[in-house]
């Protein structure tokens, strides 16, 4: 990968990164099992069934097992969870940092008694380090954004599909307006979609409110909203492109919540079957990203534009050659509470699809205000079109958006239902002139 790791490279120091997270997931959730007396008392009780009982690695087990603490952390064990581990076994945090260093508990205790290890002689070689940044050039390949998709994802729709009502007169114009989209997915299949969705309290409730989460866990079950899960498939993550896209945003100065698991709604599910139709398994994996747009403050269009023009820099700094489609949804127009309950404004909306594909930037200046006055309460879902947006190559002038697809209907339950697909088209990628 090609994102800068000389963290790494720090001598007797694993510093804690998704990459490491990912690989202790559950050596740690484990760890954060012992939060509770009854657990603990168990696993003093017989520590081997306790660890068989966790989805573990062998080598987790025996780094456990063995006391070793430098195995735990290798195998993606970070201090903090298993210092609920070297509680339980009456451990204080001096005694679990000295054990890993091969001095004994006295020797230890008297190196930090004497102000602690000294600095010299423990920073990255010169030689080391310069020879890791002489390494750093950019990727012979890496993935690339080939579209983004635009849709709302009214939760009605997702009910039309799974009590087959799609032949309905009510339901047919809306379906309709998506029978070129699944030929388009068929012929131009992504490996992987970045779906940019909000959660509807589904998946968190109000004892955390991010703003923005993405997904770096390696699946996701629907999420049961009320009237049980959809009956359609769980989605399959991909780690290693979310870990990558993680260290790129964060480094770009976007603060990410990560989640390593989470159940995925109907924010998500919709525009999945919309564009793929019913099928036994998604055809691609996907990456969730939820914004927050349920509770105020939530993110202005131009932090969302700005986080999509970050995002395909992170992706396209992916060392592999994967297609990635990024698809913004929610929306368009709606109310679904108060007396103004059932807004619709067509002129707004339709004016926000010309200005999305001809004028992102402008648009990314619209304040929530006219959002809320305008498209309705719920109507802020829009600004996650503008992540999407914000990741094609015509926002820095090194390429163009071909619009293949522009649907406009109303109404769909509460709302205005709006679909836009936009094929991304990279100079660097386009024959060069005169060639055919
Ligand atoms: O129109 C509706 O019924 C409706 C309900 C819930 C949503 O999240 C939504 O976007 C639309």
């Amino acid at each position: 990968m090609s994102l800068d790791k000389t963290y790494k490279l720090v001598p007797g120091t694993i510093v804690f990164d998704a990459e490491q997270s990912a690989r202790g997931y559950h050596l740690n959730q484990f760890c954060m099992s012992l939060m509770t007396a009854e657990n603990r008392e168990r696993y003093l009780a017989d520590e081997r069934a306790y660890l068989d009982a966790w989805p573990l690695r062998e080598e987790q087990k025996r780094a456990l097992l063995d006391r070793d603490l430098n195995a735990a952390m290798d195998e993606g064990g970070n201090i903090y969870f298993l210092a609920k581990w070297g509680a339980t076994l009456g451990l204080s945090f001096q005694q679990m940092a000295g054990s890993m260093t091969g001095m004994t508990e006295e020797e230890y205790r008297a190196m930090m008694a004497g102000g602690g290890r000294s600095v010299e002689g423990n920073r990255i070689d010169h030689a080391v380090l310069e020879a890791a940044h002489a390494d750093a050039a950019p990727p012979a390949e890496h993935a690339t954004i080939t579209g983004a998709v635009f849709t709302s994802h009214v939760p009605a729709i997702g009910a039309a599909m799974d009590h087959d009502k799609t032949h309905e007169p009510y339901w047919k114009p809306v379906f309709e307006g998506y029978d070129f989209s699944k030929e388009w997915e068929k012929e131009n299949l992504p490996d992987v979609i970045f779906l940019v969705y909000n959660d509807h309290a589904s998946a968190f409730d109000l004892s955390l409110i991010p703003t923005f989460v993405l997904g770096t866990g390696a699946s996701y079950a629907t999420a049961d909203e009320g009237y049980g899960p959809r009956p359609v498939p769980g989605v399959e993550g991909d780690p290693d492109l979310a870990a990558h896209i993680a260290h790129s945003l964060v480094r770009d100065d976007f603060d990410l919540t990560l989640a390593n698991e989470m159940t995925v709604d109907h924010g998500l599910t919709v525009p999945l079957s919309l564009m793929f139709g019913d099928v036994e398994k998604w055809p691609c994996k996907v990456i969730p990203f939820h914004v927050n747009v349920v509770q105020y403050p939530v993110p202005s269009g131009a932090r969302c534009f700005r986080l999509g023009q970050a995002l395909r820099r992170a992706i396209e700094s992916y060392d592999r050659p994967l297609k990635v489609q990024v698809w913004g949804t929610g929306g368009m127009s709606h109310q679904l509470q108060g007396p103004r309950a059932g807004l619709i404004n067509r002129e707004w909306d339709n004016a926000f699809l010309d200005r999305l594909i001809e004028d992102p930037a402008g648009l990314s200046e619209v304040p929530h205000l006219e959002y809320v006055q305008e498209a309705g309460s719920e109507g802020i879902e829009l600004v996650m079109w503008l992540i999407a947006r914000g990741a094609l190559s015509d926002v820095d002038g090194s390429g163009r958006v071909d619009v293949k697809h522009r649907f406009y209907h109303v109404p769909a339950s509460n709302t205005a239902v709006g679909h836009l697909i936009l094929e991304n088209r990279p100079r660097a990628q386009e024959p060069a002139e005169g060639v055919n």
